[in-house]
């Protein structure tokens, strides 16, 4: 039996049932990264998310009758003001002229951390990745056909006139008196809300990216990027369109706004609009903007891998806030221990008898999914799983298998030795401490206790504890 999908609506504020567009073909756009810098964590569980959300549909497609998914994330790499309205320096232009470097590497080499970064998080690529600065002359089109209708000229650019559509802010509930302050004033600008989908360079301002353009040379707007880019991939209409939460406020209602007057109808492209939740630490929002912020490498050389990270953000609903602690994800380190631990015993043992069947934990986690990504209810599924003893070794290792696919650990091929990650400040190779530790087990044998308790002093000193008896079977690990 499978459940129908649910998800929360940000639009209508409520939780509703997928019914696909075209079912053959599901369509999901994701607000992609600002590549003037490393993704911090929070950045990054907004695609953990994504990807949990494509995993799912995926999941769900044979027995839905659902055909191929075309995901698309797009790369700003252009036009992302410091202020999400329209204040502030262009983010790539601001980092270029702080380090003097050229633009079109900084956004070439951020790229392709960001990429690297979803690798190692085990998200799968999407169908495509455009780069907003591919689509400029599809921007400077659709602005052209949306000109007469909805936009005016003002010194520094083309704005639209959020006056000429229906409902504008329904997405981020605005009352009209808090839409006021909220937005930096322009001016000239007819209403607080109104943003630039084209901006002229000021004379003198010498920007590294700009195009010609019927408003003179200068760079497209950041919101006008994701309306072209998702309807020449996705098409006018799609499914779904995901951001962090931030973006429900300010860059969806100003996307929905252009995409209702291309469209000339209320629609607001997306049918689901769904936005996670941010990572918090306990200083507030993670934020590139603000300066210090935690890139998955700055995990990594604390002795931590990135899977235990992504596990980190599964075990949090992503409409829910999360805040960051290093005790949060040494927790989930180790039960990513334990379940590759759970793995390699069931591999050992292939002999058990079989009564029992693994479908009702499949349904189980098909319930949790399908009530808007439930995945912090997944999890224990899938413990419950492992540790049934009814059921066939080899029947759980299938049935972990088809988990996987969904949750994406990679459980069925992750090691322990994989999984012991050394700290950037360890001073002793992988080889080295196995070396110490046989010849320890040496010492241990010819009970010289003084040798190997030396020798354990050593190793402390290298970074790295000696698990004596330790319940998971796990001979060291690095110390932070
Ligand atoms: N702390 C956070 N937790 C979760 N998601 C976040 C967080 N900060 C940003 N996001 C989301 O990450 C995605 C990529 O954002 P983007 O690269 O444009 O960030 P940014 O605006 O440049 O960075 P910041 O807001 O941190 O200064 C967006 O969907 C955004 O909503
Ligand atoms: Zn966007």
């Amino acid at each position: 039996m499978t459940t129908p999908l649910t998800l929360y609506n940000s639009l209508t504020r409520n939780p509703e049932l997928f019914q696909p567009l075209d079912p053959a073909n599901i369509r999901v756009y994701s607000c992609g990264p600002t590549v003037y810098n490393y993704a911090h964590i929070g950045n990054l569980r907004a695609y953990v998310f994504t990807d949990t959300l494509s995993r799912t549909l995926t999941w769900k497609a044979p027995a839905m009758g659902w055909g191929a998914l075309t995901h698309i994330i797009n790369i700003t790499d252009v036009g992302h003001l410091t202020s999400d309205a329209d204040a502030g320096d262009d983010k790539m232009e601001a980092a270029a002229k702080k380090t003097g470097q050229d633009i079109w590497a900084i956004a070439a080499h951020y790229t392709a951390a960001f990429k690297q970064n979803l690798s190692d998080l085990g998200i799968r690529e999407p169908t495509r990745f455009p780069l907003a600065t591919d689509h400029v002359q599809a921007m400077i089109d659709f602005a052209v056909a949306i000109e007469a209708k909805h936009c005016y000229r003002l010194a520094d650019g083309l704005y639209f006139d959020t006056s000429t559509v229906p409902d504008y802010g329904r997405l981020a509930r605005h009352r009209d008196d808090e839409g006021e302050s909220r937005i930096d004033p322009v001016e000239g600008k007819r209403h607080a809300a109104d943003f630039a989908i084209w901006r002229a360079s000021t004379p003198g301002e010498n920007r590294q990216m700009e195009w010609d353009s019927p408003w003179g040379r200068g760079a497209p707007g950041w919101h006008l990027e994701c309306s072209v880019m998702s309807q020449m991939y996705l098409g006018e209409r799609f499914d779904i369109h995901t951001g962090g939460i931030d973006h429900r406020e300010i860059h969806h209602p100003n996307e929905i706004a252009q995409n209702q007057a291309h469209s000339c109808s209320a629609d607001t492209g997306a049918t689901i609009w769904m936005h996670n939740n941010f990572l918090v630490e306990r200083s507030g929002k993670m934020s590139k903007s603000s300066g210090a912020f935690l890139t998955l490498q700055a995990l990594v050389d604390r002795g931590f891998h990135p899977l235990a990270y992504r596990l980190m953000c599964l075990q949090a609903q992503y409409r829910s806030e999360m805040e960051f602690s290093w005790d949060n994800l040494a927790a989930a380190q180790t039960r990513l221990k334990r379940l590759v631990q759970s793995v390699e015993v069931l591999r050992a043992r292939s002999d058990a008898p079989d009564k029992g069947d693994a479908a009702d934990y499949r349904q189980r986690l098909d319930a949790a999914l399908s009530d808007d990504l439930a995945t912090p209810r997944a999890l224990p599924v899938l413990d419950e799983l492992l540790a049934d003893k009814r059921i066939a070794p080899a029947r759980r290792l299938a049935a972990l298998d088809d988990f996987d696919a969904v949750l994406g650990l990679q459980l069925t091929t992750l090691t322990r030795a994989a999984l012991r990650v050394r700290p950037a400040a360890a001073t002793l190779t992988e080889a080295e401490v196995e070396a110490h530790l046989a010849e320890r087990r040496e010492a241990r044998a010819a009970k010289d206790f003084p040798r190997s308790d030396a020798i354990r002093d050593a190793l402390a000193a290298g970074g790295v504890e000696v698990m004596d008896g330790d319940p998971l079977g796990w001979d060291w690990r690095p110390t932070l």
